[in-house]
């Protein structure tokens, strides 16, 4: 069988993890300042009517388009989501493959009043624990990655940490095997993370399998106004969207031109 990128992505985060957890004990996380702290509601946000759905994401870098953006801020960036009407923030940690970090997690925290996304493969509860002393709001479990074992564990204990929990789904066999009350929302990639081929016939199909209780969000691809009211129509609330952002010279500038055709 072919490794994908998605294999090596996760063989990699398996030793990175193992690193992270010989150097800071899981106790010591636990007494961060950030840890003990209440989140912010993600279905709260996104029912607010002053926002758009939006989850603004920070992406220097991805396995797809190589390097995306090296320059701008993570600060002047976030800030400027938030500030053009996002209804929550992602900011990628992966170092290897997407050039991210867990500063800029806290760096966005320092200056965000809105949900805050940890978005990260996540393969081990550490990661969680991590999630929140480092200033999420939000863990992402990929149902591609994961048993439905580890879906359900990992959302309790999410949950026990008073984070909110993102399920995505790229497939109507992943969304069955995936659906706990210990998630929130549940997110449908549009890019197949394997091939990375992206189409949002993937959102279109599965929208009606969601069930309501869950907030719906469409993710990857988006570049287009159009597009979310369209998705709006069929039942999404929230969308998210990195690339389209990230890959001008002004992020914060782009995202406010594009609410303006909302
Ligand atoms: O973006 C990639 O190339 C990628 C490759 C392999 C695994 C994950 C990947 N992206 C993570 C994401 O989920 C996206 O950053 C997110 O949905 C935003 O997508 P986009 O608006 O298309 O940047």
């Amino acid at each position: 069988m072919n490794t994908t990128i998605l294999d090596k992505i996760v063989a990699k985060k398996k030793i990175e993890v193992a690193t992270a957890k010989a150097n800071v004990f899981l106790s010591e996380l636990e007494k961060y300042p950030l840890f003990d702290r209440s989140c912010y509601s993600l279905k709260e946000s996104v029912l607010r009517a002053d926002r758009t759905g939006i989850i603004a994401e920070y992406k220097r870098a991805s396995p797809s388009k190589g390097i995306i953006n090296a320059v701008s801020s993570v600060q002047e960036v976030v800030k400027g989501y938030q500030d053009a009407g996002a209804s929550a923030v992602s900011v990628l940690t992966d170092p290897d493959f997407f050039q991210g970090n867990l500063a800029d997690l806290t760096a966005a925290r320092e200056v965000l009043t809105i949900p805050l996304l940890r978005k990260e493969f996540v393969v081990d509860p550490y990661q969680i624990t991590e999630a929140k002393a480092y200033g999420a709001d939000i863990i992402l479990l990929i149902a591609t990655c994961l048993t439905s074992e580890e879906i359900n564990n990992f959302s309790s204990y999410a949950k026990s940490l008073g984070l909110n929990v993102l399920l995505e789904v790229h497939n109507e066999e992943e969304l069955n095997r995936s659906i706990f009350d210990t998630i929130d929302a549940i997110g449908v990639n549009n890019r197949n993370l394997k091939d990375f081929s992206v189409s949002l016939d993937h959102s279109y199909d599965l929208v009606n399998k969601i069930p309501d209780r869950f907030v719906k969000v469409s993710e990857s691809g988006i570049s287009d106004p159009t597009t979310i009211r369209a998705l709006k129509q069929v039942g999404y609330q929230a969308f998210l969207i990195g690339e389209n952002f990230m890959k001008t010279d002004n992020p914060a500038e782009a995202i406010k031109e594009f609410v303006k055709e909302l």
